[in-house]
């Protein structure tokens, strides 16, 4: 392991087919943008490196399908899940209005009760059908970070990963391990009776 990555972090990236994950991940990752982007199946991983605070990061990011057909896996991916990006388009009114069942399906499936949540309102450079008051509003109700972005114009999209991040990383009991000197030793055969505890 690298002695200067202070963690890896799972991030996860949720909400309907079409609001731009997959892109989103890769202007993050890559810095490019891609017009005719496939519909993800299943799901993708992408890994990237990231300095918040002087404290270097690794990102293990998960992009989710959209799509019901290919989500029948997807619960298994919730799975320690330290961040979840929860994206909408912002000229799409239905993928907001969809946006209360992905945080319902996150809330039921992730096994961190504290995860750090992020609202993205993404494609801000489309003519809108959401404002960005009723997106801070919603992110409000829901106690989740917010930020609008645009994956083709990169604007807000490393702001979004970096927020989410530091929000993480100032959450010590997500990433931190629990210390060894808890650890109960088994089958040593010097320890006196009283301070064997274990029940193996
Ligand atoms: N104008 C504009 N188009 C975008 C933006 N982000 C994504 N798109 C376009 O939206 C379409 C869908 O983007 P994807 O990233 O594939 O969407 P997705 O959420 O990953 O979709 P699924 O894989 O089906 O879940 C593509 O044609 C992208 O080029 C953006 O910020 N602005």
């Amino acid at each position: 392991m690298d002695p200067s990555v202070l963690t890896t972090l799972k991030i996860l990236l949720i909400g309907q087919s079409g609001v731009g994950k997959s892109c989103l991940l890769y202007r993050f990752t890559d810095d490019t943008f891609n017009v005719d982007n496939a519909v993800t199946i299943g799901v993708d991983f992408k890994m990237r490196k990231i300095t918040v605070d002087n404290n270097n990061i690794k990102l293990a990011l998960w992009d989710t399908a959209g799509q019901e057909r290919f989500r029948t896996l997807t619960p298994n991916y919730y799975r320690d899940g330290q961040g979840a990006v929860l994206v909408y388009d912002v000229s799409n009114r239905d993928s907001f209005t969809c946006l209360e069942t992905w945080i319902n399906e996150l809330n039921m499936y992730s096994t961190k009760p504290n995860i750090i949540k992020m609202v993205v309102g993404n494609k801000i450079d489309q003519e809108r059908r959401v404002s960005r008051e009723e997106g801070i509003a919603f992110a409000r109700r829901h106690q989740t970070l917010f930020i609008e972005t645009s994956a083709k114009t990169k604007e807000g999209v490393h702001m979004a990963f970096e927020e989410l991040v530091r929000k993480i990383i100032n959450t010590p009991s997500l990433w931190e391990k629990p210390e060894d000197v808890n650890v109960v030793r088994c089958n040593n055969e010097n320890s006196a009776p009283e301070q064997s505890y274990c029940s193996c």
